[in-house]
């Protein structure tokens, strides 16, 4: 037997391809090819469709929960702190009773302009839901989460929406929380890194908290967390209840 040339090989290999699709020629394969790479783009932009808010065009809850896993494991991995900005609109039902739910969603898309021209590339925007939400900043200490915070504060509050010849002006209340590294040990890491659903709803709940604070500190204002606890600083809460205060930032 002599050696194959590159045509026996096309050949041989067209036909176990021929064989697996059904296709009878290269026209058929060929077509084949392209439904299957259409079907492939359809799915990616059906994925990209179930991770953002229909509304708003941004990311959603579900997607916010996998981003914010993700985020943590990285903060684990690189030692860079992630932090996390909840916001709420203030007054919001007053907008809907006022304009009407049209208007109130075009507050909300208003909202997602202002907000995405403030922040990074990089950076995770999400709905929350309802009228509230939330922004992931990977490699972001807290000092840097507030001042991003505050950026995104003054620029919707200074930034009024145009709506059926009227002007209205937003105003949101924030809350912001950090995620520092924490150092696990291997056998500790591989635990709460498998299922680290606690950190991230300790890391929710405390944006939450100091975003009620915001809001019972009159609206329209920052409020941060300190760092979370680490192993070798615990912060008491008195202590953390002064930096909290310090770290309030009012109305401009
Ligand atoms: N138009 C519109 N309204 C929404 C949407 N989701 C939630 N809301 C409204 O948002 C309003 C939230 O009202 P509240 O929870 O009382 O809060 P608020 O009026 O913003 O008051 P504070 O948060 O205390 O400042 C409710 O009237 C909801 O119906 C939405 O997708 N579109």
């Amino acid at each position: 037997m002599g050696m194959k040339t590159q045509t026996d090989c096309q050949c041989v290999s067209e036909t176990a391809v021929s064989k697996a699709t059904g296709c009878k020629n290269i026209a058929e394969l060929t077509a084949l090819k392209a439904t299957v790479e259409q079907l492939k783009s359809e799915l990616e932009a059906l994925k990209l469709q179930s991770r953002k808010d229909g509304l708003t065009g941004l990311y959603n809850h579900q997607y916010f929960r996998e981003a914010l896993h993700r985020e943590i494991e990285r903060t684990e991995r690189a030692g860079q702190d992630t932090c996390l900005i909840m916001l709420d609109l203030d007054h919001f039902k007053q907008v809907n009773d006022t304009y009407g739910h049209e208007g109130g969603n075009h507050a909300l898309q208003h909202t997602t302009q202002v907000l995405t021209s403030q922040i990074r590339p990089i950076d995770i925007a999400c709905r929350y839901g309802g009228e509230e939400f939330a922004i992931l900043l990977p490699a972001t200490p807290i000092n840097v989460g507030k001042q991003v915070a505050e950026r995104v504060r003054k620029a919707l509050s200074s930034t009024p929406l145009h709506y059926q010849e009227q002007t209205i002006t937003l105003t949101a209340s924030f809350g912001v929380s950090v995620y520092h590294k924490r150092g696990f040990n291997s056998i500790e890491h591989t635990e709460a890194m498998a299922d680290n659903t606690d950190i991230e709803t300790s890391l929710i709940e405390e944006a939450d908290q100091q975003l009620y604070r915001a809001k019972a500190a009159g609206r329209n204002t920052v409020c941060t967390s300190t760092p979370i606890d680490t192993p070798s600083h615990h912060v008491t809460s008195d202590e953390k209840d002064l930096f909290s205060t310090l770290f309030q930032s009012s109305e401009t």
